[in-house]
Parts: structure tokens; C-alpha cells; sequence
């Protein structure tokens, strides 16, 4: 689904990634750990076609990145759900509507069936807050939205960047189980998060494995963790 052949990434000359090796196999579950500013999110964003790698050979759904055109992003971004960082929102339309967004943009709003977007608000435990704007919403509540909206459009693989940064621990384990979840009907995780706890909590349900970034390098995290 996703791989990275002795990848490396760097700014303005400066290593963040280097010689990275990775394969995610359809229907596995991925954590992704390591300090702040050690290159977690660079790493999603190679696997997204966010950012080109600077070495190395980065393939997503069997296509080598260098290779796509605009047409073949365009495509296999769509079969890819991305939770980011900082959730951001449409502001002045309701979170419904942010929801939807997606599917406009790539010019299928005919597929908006709201009971669907009813199903979906409900699975994510925001069946009231479909008609909110997105600043009326607590940080647990963005989270859940910004989760809804990656898998509208039916994504075989959802990238999540630290999730659940601004919630409670409670919160973290919803969103988590959600997360667990999709893996069960078949979706193929990567999460990004600083959180070994969770880590550790979530293994006992899913059989995850933890990748490390430690100095520009990626390990395979073990009974160390
Ligand atoms: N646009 C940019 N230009 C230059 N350097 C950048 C840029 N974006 C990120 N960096 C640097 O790249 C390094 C890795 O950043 P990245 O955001 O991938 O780390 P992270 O592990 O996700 O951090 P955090 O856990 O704090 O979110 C950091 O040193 C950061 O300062």
C-alpha cells in the first residue's frame, strides 16, 4: 500500500529523514513515535504526496511518486484520509458541511446522501452537533469531526497526525477505539502520536507495530517501548 525504499527527506539542506525503509501492508495498524520535531509528520507527509523525498523511493498504492501525474495525486489522494495536526475547519459553514467538503471538492456532492453524514456524525458520537459551527465545538469534538470528515470518502487508508493531541485520556481512547475500529472493517492505519501510553493501552487490542524515528532513522520499536 504504502512504501518507502531508502527515503530521505531534508530542509534546506538539513537531514530530518534519511534512508527509511517501511512497507504498510493493506489492513495493518501503525504507530508512529518519537520526539518532538523528529520528523513525524514529514514522515506522513511523504505518504501522502504532501512532500516529495529528497532520496530514496517513495511508493503509494504501487506507484512510484516521481512518476504520477496531477490526475494519479489527485486519485490515490482520494483513496487516503488524512486526520491533521491542527484540525483546521471552514469556519463559517456548519461542521455538517465540513464534512462534506471532501466530496464537493472532488466533484462528487451528487454522492452526499445526509443519512449517510447522519450515520457518520452519529458513529463519531456528534449526532447534535451536525449544525454547529466548527468554533463552537470542544477540542475532543474537533478531533471526532476532523476524523468523520478523513473517512467520508471511504479511504483504504487513513493517516492520522497525532489525534488525539489536545484530549483527556478518556477522549484518547475514543478516539483510539474509533481508530481500532476502522482497522476492523478493514482500513489500513498509521498514526502518528507522542503518546506511549496509548500505544501500549491500543496493542492490547490490535495487533500494531511501532515505528520509531530516532535520529533521523527508523526503528522498529520492541519490548522497549
Ligand atoms: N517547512 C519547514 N521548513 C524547515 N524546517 C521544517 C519545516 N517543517 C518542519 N521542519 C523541521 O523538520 C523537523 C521535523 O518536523 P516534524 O514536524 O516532521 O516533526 P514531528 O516529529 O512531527 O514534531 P512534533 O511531534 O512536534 O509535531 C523539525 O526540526 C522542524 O523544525
Amino acid at each position: 500500500m504504502i512504501e518507502l525504499k531508502n527515503a530521505g527527506f531534508n530542509y534546506g539542506g538539513r537531514d530530518i529523514l534519511s534512508d527509511m525503509t517501511l512497507r504498510l501492508s493493506p489492513g495493518s495498524f501503525h504507530f508512529l513515535t518519537g520526539p518532538s520535531g523528529s520528523g513525524k509528520t514529514t514522515l506522513l507527509n511523504l505518504c501522502y504526496q504532501a512532500l516529495m523525498p529528497t532520496t530514496g523511493m517513495v511508493r503509494i498504492f504501487e506507484q512510484d511518486v516521481r512518476a504520477m501525474t496531477r490526475d494519479d495525486v489527485a486519485r490515490v489522494r482520494r483513496r487516503i484520509g488524512v486526520v491533521h495536526q491542527n484540525c483546521q475547519f471552514l469556519d463559517h459553514i456548519s461542521v455538517r458541511d465540513n464534512l462534506t467538503l471532501p466530496l464537493a471538492v472532488s466533484g462528487r456532492e451528487t454522492e452526499v446522501d445526509q443519512g449517510n453524514v447522519d450515520d457518520l456524525l452519529g458513529w463519531v458520537g456528534l449526532s447534535e452537533r451536525g449544525d454547529a459551527l466548527p468554533a463552537e465545538l470542544s477540542g475532543g469534538e474537533r478531533q471526532r469531526a476532523a476524523l468523520a470528515r478523513a473517512i467520508i470518502m471511504s479511504p483504504d487508508l487513513i493517516i492520522a497526525d497525532e489525534p488525539t493531541g489536545n484530549v483527556d485520556w478518556e477522549m484518547a481512547q475514543r478516539l483510539i477505539a474509533l481508530l481500532v475500529e476502522l482497522n476492523r472493517m478493514g482500513k489500513t492505519i498509521l498514526i502518528a502520536t507522542h503518546d506511549l501510553n496509548l500505544i501500549r493501552n491500543t496493542k492490547s487490542e490490535v495487533s500494531a507495530r511501532v515505528l520509531r524515528i530516532n535520529n533521523a532513522k527508523l526503528q522498529l520499536a520492541g519490548a522497549d517501548l
